[in-house]
């Protein structure tokens, strides 16, 4: 991780709905050359702030910059430096791979030559299913396509929401080392999970949030670390180890969120 480069700026971010605030006062940068997790309990508040980075809603307070780019002030240029995964309901179920991958190096202005499609699907492991429909690939194929889009123009900043759910171990494991290549190519990537074993995997830093605040903000094990001895944690502990999920469950509370 290469400090200087905040390629993500958020600043006091305030996200409502009416009245009701969902997020209040979240800030936090993320850096070229890492993996940075949103973790928090269902309505924590975790897609409101992942709306308003990508300019979907506007933040009732705050700032947030992408390369710079302020996404209210700026917006297209923003964008320009940012892919954010569509869910796989995003895409035309009847159009070929071929065709899907055609039509969105278009919307970036790319045209793809006869051998650059053919380098694409050997990298995506779909040389086989070039003229499949979308509709038919599993839904491994169908992250992997997504995901392969998502970073068609080379964007700086990457954007992933829950990219990985629902996947097999062997699927997920695979996105993993695409998102982890990104990562090694100086992309800054931010992805919300549920997983805390994803989180331990592959993010270099996480925010744990609820209730639409940052709880904390660190690596894994230095959150592991920092929180390990509070009692909620030790009480939250199953295996004789405190694990990222203890301290999860420690510092949000074990009751199921409505
Ligand atoms: N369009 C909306 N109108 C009103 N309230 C909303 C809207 N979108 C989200 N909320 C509320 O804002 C809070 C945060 O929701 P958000 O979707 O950001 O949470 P999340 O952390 O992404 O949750 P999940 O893990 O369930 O996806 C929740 O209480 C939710 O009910």
């Amino acid at each position: 991780m290469k400090e200087q480069n905040a390629i993500l700026e958020v600043n006091g971010l305030e996200v409502a709905y009416g009245s009701f605030k969902a997020v209040k006062n979240i800030s936090f940068n993320v850096y070229g050359g890492e993996i940075f997790g949103l973790l928090g309990p269902n309505g924590a508040g975790k897609t409101s702030t992942l709306s308003a980075i990508e300019g979907l809603l506007k933040p009732q307070a705050g700032q947030i910059a992408i390369c710079g780019y302020d996404i209210q002030q700026k917006p297209l240029y923003a964008r320009a430096n940012m892919g954010v995964q569509l869910q796989s309901t995003s895409f035309q179920p009847e159009l070929t791979v071929t065709e899907i991958l055609q039509l969105y190096a278009g919307v970036y202005g790319l045209s793809l030559s006869q051998h650059q499609l053919q380098a694409i699907l050997k990298d995506i492991k779909l040389e086989d299913a070039a003229s499949k429909r979308f509709g038919q690939l599993s839904g491994g194929q169908q992250q992997r396509v997504s995901l392969f889009i998502t970073t068609i123009h080379e964007p700086q900043l990457v954007l992933l929401d829950e990219p990985t759910t629902g996947l097999d171990p062997q699927s997920r494991r695979q996105l993993w080392a695409r998102i982890e290549a990104m990562r090694d190519k100086g992309h800054a990537i931010v992805l919300t999970t549920h997983s805390m074993e994803e989180a331990e995997a592959i993010c270099d830093r996480i925010a744990i949030i609820d209730h639409g605040r940052i709880l904390t903000i660190d690596s894994p094990q230095s959150i592991i670390d920092e929180h390990r001895h509070q009692p909620e944690v030790i009480q939250a502990s199953r295996k004789g180890k405190i694990t990222l999920e203890d301290v999860f469950i420690g510092l949000t509370g074990a009751a199921v969120r409505s």
